[in-house]
């Protein structure tokens, strides 16, 4: 059979690159920033434009109809992400938006494509490093054509965790946030990162420079391509309580293997996050 969807990869890498290098030219110009949920919630005109870009060359490419598209940018307008049996396009153009305003370089254009509601492949463009990520279900996971793997480490006690605060200023969320974090320090663990984008921490669990990464608060955008990247890499994916991952959920733990993230999960409190589909 026809692999059905090698063309649509191929495109989503070609396309990602093509954002990834807008965006490093948009990082030189005056940056006019806007929020979105709350004061720290920020997006710029170039997260808007990059998205058009992707899901412009996307529609030229296969068609207007026959593809679906959940895009950071015109979620909102669109009302909640439901995913459906279409092939659907979910698209983050500007992954770390406040270092990109910032100037803090670890920005990600992360591409990912599911069919069936099933996630068939995924994409992120670390652009100031660049550096592409990709995977294909089945078909193992890559850093610019280099085979990637995850680490292979079990002990707690000689790893490295990732994890984001987030945009939520809820005194109570940070509270819980700040003591999971101090718990997780406390195991102890060799230390705790972030790059400020959700994407770029997936690819840090898929290469093997961190063990695990988990968050609360994301959205679907941020982690449908890095779902396959850390799976196909070897790794686990899961909810942040330890059950299936839900793609919806704005929940999700990547790790290199389950003994790493058994033993982070046990350090979560959760916090309660409205669902990108609104159910
Ligand atoms: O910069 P963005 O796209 O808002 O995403 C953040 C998390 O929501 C970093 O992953
Ligand atoms: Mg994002």
């Amino acid at each position: 059979m026809a692999d059905e969807w090698q063309d649509p990869y191929d495109f989503a890498v070609e396309v990602a690159k093509i954002a990834g290098k807008i965006i490093r030219r948009a990082a030189e110009e005056e940056i006019k920033v806007n929020t979105k949920s709350c004061t720290v919630d920020l997006v710029t005109a170039t997260d808007v434009r990059v998205e058009k870009i992707i899901i412009g060359a996307i529609k030229e490419k296969f068609g207007e109809d026959t593809h679906c598209f959940i895009g950071e940018e015109s979620a909102a307008a669109k009302g909640p992400s439901v995913l459906t049996d279409k092939p659907t396009w979910i698209i983050d153009p500007v992954d770390g938006t406040t270092n990109f305003v910032h100037g803090f370089p670890f920005v990600a254009v992360s591409i990912a494509f599911a069919v069936n509601k099933e996630l068939e492949f995924g994409v992120v463009y670390s652009c100031f490093e660049d550096k592409l990520y990709k995977a294909r279900k089945g078909k193992g996971a890559y850093c610019d054509d280099e085979k990637i793997e995850v680490s292979d480490i079990k002990d707690i006690h000689k790893s490295v965790v990732i994890s984001e605060f987030g945009t939520n200023r809820n005194v109570d969320v940070v509270t819980e946030i700040c003591a999971t974090m101090k718990r997780i320090l406390l195991i102890p663990v060799h230390g705790i990162r972030g790059t400020g984008t959700a994407a770029t921490n997936m690819c840090m669990v898929a290469c093997g420079a961190v063990e695990a990464f988990f968050e609360i608060g994301i959205h679907c955008w941020d982690v449908a391509a890095g779902a396959v990247i850390v799976q196909e890499a070897g790794g686990v994916l899961l909810d942040v309580d330890g059950g299936p991952f839900d793609l919806m959920s704005r929940r999700m733990m990547s790790a290199n293997n389950r003994t790493i993230a058994d033993r982070v999960i046990k350090e979560i409190k959760i916090f309660p996050a409205e669902r990108d589909d609104g159910k």
